[in-house]
């Protein structure tokens, strides 16, 4: 599944440099800059929250899959247009991994990790 998000990587870097916006959604996202990708961020973020609703009613995952792929997507798009991508948010979970939220919140003031309360 890595090896996915790295081909994607490197399709979404492809894009950036040299892809014209007539021939390429990632490209034409580019071309109209950070706002609209950041539109389209919100935009799916809402569309999974829908989703999840309606799973929670009547059980249909599939759309609230399709969504949260959308989400993933242009999210990527986004990290990509600001010079970072997949592997840098993999390294971060990496670096979460088995420690538990609730013993991280309890020790921030010396980590970096959210700042909601
Ligand atoms: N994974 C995706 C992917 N997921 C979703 N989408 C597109 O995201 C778009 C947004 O969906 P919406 O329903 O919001 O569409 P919309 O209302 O027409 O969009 P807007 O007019 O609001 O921008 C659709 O056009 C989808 O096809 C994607 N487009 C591209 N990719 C990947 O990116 C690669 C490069 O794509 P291109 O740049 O188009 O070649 C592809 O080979 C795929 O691997």
């Amino acid at each position: 599944m890595s090896d996915l998000l790295r081909e994607l990587d490197a399709v979404l870097e492809s894009r950036k440099r040299d892809a014209d916006a007539g021939d390429s959604y990632v490209a034409s996202l580019h071309a109209k800059g950070l706002n609209k990708i950041l539109e389209k961020v919100g935009e799916e973020a809402t569309e999974v929250i829908l989703a999840a609703k309606d799973a929670e009613r009547d059980g249909e995952r599939q759309a609230l899959v399709a969504e949260t792929a959308d989400l993933w997507f242009h999210s990527l798009v986004m990290l990509s247009h600001l010079g970072a991508d997949s592997q840098d948010v993999l390294r971060e979970l990496g670096r979460r991994f088995g420690l538990s939220g609730l013993e991280e919140k309890a020790a921030r003031g010396t980590s970096q990790r959210g700042t909601s309360q």
